[in-house]
């Protein structure tokens, strides 16, 4: 990498974002106080003397903090301040061009959309890239319309290919729409399948030129990049410590019994569906957490900091709900809580499968949870089906590699439920051979295991998501392997009373006893 090129934090400036009165070097100053790396001014309507001005004076702030100011599409500019470097698109000077004038030693950045303009630039010597856009922005600093965090990472895997191949180190951001409650998503989803190579950092606009202080925005960035690129608790998915059966236990164990013996009470937030709101509300309580079913857009922000983990279940989705499951899962973002998704039949409707849809891409999830006709939806196999909310179908030839590659491409902990269940977090596979058949014959046996989740992974801050999934898919299930020997249980109907009664009974010692966990891959 060129000598100062840090990507971590890279702002773009737009005059016309910033507040009326506030020079743009004072704003520059202020972020990279925050925490800015690296600063590229852009100012597309300006007259070149203007242009040159501005620069100076902004010149003045990033040499002082030891920091490259690049200069957007105007090569003239730049040699005119004697600036680090440029940032070009794709409609501005070619590369080569830009090179011949700056030399070597300055640094060109440029604008891709496709894989194709990724190859072309570094072959032709970009020195980094910014690959975008990835979510709609109101800056139209890109034309072509949003991708998404998964859009960008092909062109990410794409380009970093292309440098193996020729040999040469390949850098990158990713711009449009990114911003502190976002940052950490996009970051972790962006990581190569293969080898979980992130990208340098994050390019924004509007977070900081908009921001009341600049400083604070910034430093609220670098600390949510911090976390994405160096914190051990998401699923990294780096085959570095692959979980065995009896850690996998006695750590299942050890999480269960932090919650049981109240050493830890979750908080768990649920926006749910009206079918089975209540024995969610119940299973929650009865396995050592507490529930509060919340769902309104306007209370999220206050609630978001005392949540522990908050689960998504879109049974009943309504338009109010998805407005209050994108508030909550925003702030959730913001805060590291845990999300957990249960995209109740997903495969049924074109409605509910975009709701799903538009979740995934702007916050991702830390766990999926569903059964084998929604885990079909969503990884787009017709292997299963749908009918209403149950799964239909003779089951997957390969579940294992369903659960491992949906959990690989969203980057989160994936459960399939269904007579055994199937955990993955793209590294580790787990089946557990737990429960009875009798939780098919009440309604949201499978929303209770979601409950169940949120109620266990909240604690895993430094451990593993997977094991706070696997706990709680053992506990609901031993509960009901508990509820259904009991001789009062006569049906569905006195199965759903002691199932509850179960999960509040249930001790780690019965855990340990009957726990089938098995690793299948
Ligand atoms: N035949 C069975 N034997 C053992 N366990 C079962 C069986 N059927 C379901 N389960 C358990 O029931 C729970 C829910 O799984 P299931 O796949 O039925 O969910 P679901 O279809 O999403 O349910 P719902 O839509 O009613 O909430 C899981 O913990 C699973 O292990
Ligand atoms: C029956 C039903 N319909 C929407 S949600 C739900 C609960 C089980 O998934």
């Amino acid at each position: 990498m060129k000598q100062n090129l840090d990507l971590t934090l890279y702002l773009v400036t737009d005059s016309q974002m910033a507040p009326a009165g506030k020079p743009l070097a004072q704003i520059v100053d202020e972020a990279i106080q925050g925490g800015v790396t690296i600063v590229q001014l852009r100012e597309k309507t300006a007259e070149t003397g203007d242009f040159v001005r501005t620069a100076l004076e902004v010149k003045k702030v990033t040499s002082k903090a030891g920091i490259p100011l690049l200069i957007n599409d105007r090569v003239d500019v730049a040699q005119a301040v004697d600036a680090d470097g440029v940032h070009i698109g794709q409609d501005d000077l070619p590369i080569e061009e830009a090179r011949r004038i700056l030399g070597d030693n300055k640094i060109i950045g440029v604008s891709v959309q496709t894989a194709e303009e990724a190859e072309e630039a570094i072959v032709k010597g970009a020195d980094y890239l910014g690959i975008g856009t990835c979510y709609d922005t109101a800056t139209k600093y890109v034309k072509v319309g949003p991708q998404g965090p998964q859009g960008v990472r092909s062109v990410w895997e794409h380009a970093l290919k292309t440098g193996q191949r020729i040999n040469r180190p390949v850098h990158a951001v990713t711009i449009g729409g990114v911003n502190s409650y976002n940052a950490v998503h996009v970051l972790i989803c962006t990581r190569t399948l293969a080898d979980n190579v992130s990208l340098d950092g994050l390019a924004v606009v509007s977070a900081i030129m908009t921001a009341e202080s600049p400083k604070t925005a910034a430093k609220l960035l670098r600390s949510q990049i911090s976390f994405a690129l160096e914190s051990s608790w998401v699923a990294k998915q780096d085959n570095s410590k692959p979980l065995g059966v009896s850690r996998a236990c006695q750590a299942i164990a050890t999480v269960f019994d932090n919650v049981k013996s109240g050493k830890t009470t979750p908080l768990v937030q649920h926006i749910t569906n009206q079918v089975v709101i209540n024995d969610c509300a119940n299973a929650c309580l009865a396995l050592g957490g507490s529930p509060i079913m919340a769902s309104d857009p306007v209370e999220q922000h206050d609630l978001a900091s005392a949540v522990s983990s908050l689960v998504i279940n879109i049974g009943t989705v309504s338009d109010h709900q998805i407005a209050g499951m994108h508030a909550a899962m925003r702030e959730a973002r913001l805060h590291n809580t845990p999300i957990v998704i249960d995209p109740v039949g997903v495969g049924t409707t074109p409605f509910r499968k975009q709701v799903v849809k538009e979740l995934l891409r702007d916050y991702g999830a830390h766990v999926i949870k569903g059964n084998a006709g929604e885990i079909a939806a969503l990884f787009g196999s017709s292997e299963m089906q749908m009918r209403g909310v149950d799964a239909v179908g003779g089951g997957f030839k390969d579940p294992a590699k369903v659960v491992r590659e949906l959990s690989r491409r969203e980057r989160c902990v994936v459960v399939m439920t269904g007579k055994v269940d199937y955990l993955s977090d793209g590294v580790s596979t787990f089946a557990v051979h737990n429960g009875h058949s009798l939780q098919g014959h009440i309604t949201g046996s499978g929303c209770m295991v979601g409950t169940a989740l949120g109620t266990f992974i909240h604690q895993v801050a430094n451990g593993d998501l997977l094991v706070g999934a696997l706990t709680g898919v053992v506990a609901i299930n031993l509960a009901a392997e508990a509820a259904a020997l009991r001789s009062d249980v006569k049906g569905p109907g006195t199965f759903r009373a002691a199932f509850i009664d179960e999960m509040y009974n249930l001790t780690v010692d019965t855990l340990l006893k009957n726990m089938r966990v098995e690793r299948v891959k």
